[in-house]
């Protein structure tokens, strides 16, 4: 499903966010468009992580302004989470689900009817690689797996706006192509995109690179 471009879905002006008594990141000005992918670079401990987590409501920055999707980050409002999709450090699955169930769970979540999207389903636990993992329990899924789930959940919601932490961890060479394909298809729904990542490769997509640290 196409969605409609929207001009500066990431706005950030004099952003700046310390920890301790150091300033992780300071003065930054960001700016997104839908269809555009952001990429933020740096070294372990640069402040990637912590700067989504401010784009999704989860770190106040200490100085400046962020606007996502038309509003400041809230991740308890649900008119942000459904237009803000997310893959954290922190995000997880359901142990008892299986991968099928974890994606009719996100579509009847967000207005869909029970077997509606059954053929959309099957066709993205395909394309990542999960066909033959699509009903076994969420534990039974290697790391990767796993990974490749949430990437599936989290593209499976409404969204504007997508965030991804390192979503390349625990990928196999397969895997990251997957990916950038999947990063691509986003770009080309008008979806804008920030990821983090220590994966040179997905600078390849990016519009934007913005080095931390
Ligand atoms: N809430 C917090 N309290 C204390 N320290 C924090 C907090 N959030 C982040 N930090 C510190 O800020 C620094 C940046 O962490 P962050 O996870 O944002 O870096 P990163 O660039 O994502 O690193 P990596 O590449 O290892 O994932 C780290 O030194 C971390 O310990």
């Amino acid at each position: 499903m196409s969605v409609p471009a929207v001009d500066h879905a990431v706005a950030c002006r004099g952003l700046g966010v310390v920890v301790g008594e150091e300033w992780l990141f300071r003065g930054l000005d960001l700016s997104l468009s839908g269809g555009e992918c952001l990429v933020l670079a740096g070294p372990n401990g640069s402040g990637k992580s912590t700067l989504l987590h401010c784009l999704y409501g989860l770190h106040p920055p200490t100085e400046g302004t962020a606007t996502v999707a038309g509003r400041s980050p809230d991740e308890r409002d649900v008119r942000f989470r459904r237009d803000v999709a997310v893959l954290l450090d922190d995000s997880d699955l359901f142990a008892e689900l299986s991968p099928r169930q974890h994606l009719e769970l996100l579509a009847t979540s967000f207005g869909g009817r029970a077997g509606d999207q059954a053929g959309e389903i099957d066709d993205a636990l395909e394309a990542a690689g999960l066909a033959d993992r699509a009903d076994v329990h969420a534990y039974h899924l290697s790391a990767g797996q796993r990974r490749r789930l949430l990437l599936l959940g989290a593209v499976a919601r409404p969204h504007r706006v997508l965030l991804l932490d390192e979503p390349e961890r625990a990928l196999d060479d397969q895997g990251r192509g997957w990916l950038a394909t999947l990063v691509g298809l986003e770009r080309d729904r008008g979806r804008a995109v920030v990821l983090a990542t220590h994966h040179p490769p997905l600078l390849d997509t990016a519009d934007t690179v913005v080095r931390l640290g």
